[in-house]
């Protein structure tokens, strides 16, 4: 029987094999993670969507410092808006044309600490000598060995995801919907009551659990690069992890198993919707197809 199955898409498998986010690079990899997303709705699952944007999101940000003498730059939650746009129009056009996108508000708090402690990769990776002359504009560079330097970001943790009702609306209208796209614009509720966006990028695998809940998913599937989280991943001796309480996954978690930037969201995602009653697989794009049977990936229950 069909399931209810969120499948949450990392920005760099919306980018070329090196990364580039050319606009046709960005298409054709958006097709063919489409093609598996309509593999999983074709065995019958009511399938949302949601995806990354650290790529793209950087690369607007930075078009925008460098225009800024001839156009008024804009902040960091209006790029991760006009990214929510532009790649749910890739999707979309990938998927057909009962799909849907909602422009989707996270709500996080001013007061996270994270607003001090930009930890979020975003954009593309520079050299050295390039860092430091961002640096120099007060900007936080980060270098990740072996593929250069990236800027990071403010990432605070999502509390809810606004526009989730809206997202409910369309998908008991059968719409395969695209939600929260970059973890979804961030915002703060004011003293007064309004919301305003905030300059951060939400993590999206975060995002990603906090949304399975809300639109009451029974399967979050993280899509990433490989076919499963790994014990002594990148050593002579790597073990593949399969089925795996989240208790157990918690305990390799803490004892620093998974990267931070990397596997180590992924991870903390899964387990954060597995202890919430869900069941969370996290997997190489190729395999979300076969995700909802257990038989595949990473697979996480409380
Ligand atoms: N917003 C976000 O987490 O994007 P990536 O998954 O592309 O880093």
């Amino acid at each position: 029987m069909g399931e209810r199955v969120l499948v949450a898409l990392g920005g760099n498998a919306m980018t070329g094999p090196d990364g580039s986010a050319s606009p046709g690079d960005q298409r054709r990899a958006v097709e063919g993670a489409m093609a598996h997303v309509t593999a999983l709705i074709g065995r019958g699952h009511q399938v949302t969507v949601t995806h990354g944007n650290g790529p793209q999101v950087g690369n607007l940000l930075l078009k925008n410092q460098l225009a800024a003498d001839v156009v008024p730059p804009v902040p960091l939650d209006w790029c991760g808006a006009q990214t929510q746009a532009t790649i749910g129009t890739l999707i979309l056009n990938a998927l057909g044309e009962r799909a849907a996108v909602v422009v989707t508000r996270t709500l996080v708090d001013a007061a996270d600490p994270a607003f001090g402690h930009p930890v979020k990769p975003i954009g593309r990776y520079f050299d050295a000598a390039q860092a430091r002359r961002f640096e120099r504009l007060g900007q936080t560079w980060r270098e990740f060995p072996g593929r250069g330097w990236r800027r990071v970001v403010a990432s605070p943790e999502p509390l809810e995801i606004l526009d989730a009702p809206a997202a409910l609306a369309l998908m008991a209208a059968g719409y395969t919907v695209v939600v929260a796209g970059g973890g979804g614009v961030p915002v703060v509720r004011r003293p007064d009551g309004t919301l305003a966006g905030v300059e951060a990028v939400v993590d999206k695998d975060a995002a990603a659990a906090v949304l399975a809940r809300a639109v009451r998913a029974d399967v979050l599937i993280i899509a990433t690069d490989v076919p499963a989280a790994v014990v002594g991943f990148g050593t002579a001796d790597p073990r593949p992890i399969g089925r795996i309480t989240a208790a157990e996954l918690g305990r390799l978690h803490a004892a620093g198993h998974f990267a931070g930037g990397s596997m180590g969201p992924k991870v903390a995602a899964a387990l954060r919707f597995a202890v919430s009653g869900g069941r969370a697989v996290i997997t190489s794009l190729e395999h979300i197809g076969e995700a909802p049977s257990g038989r595949v990936g990473t697979v996480v229950e409380g």
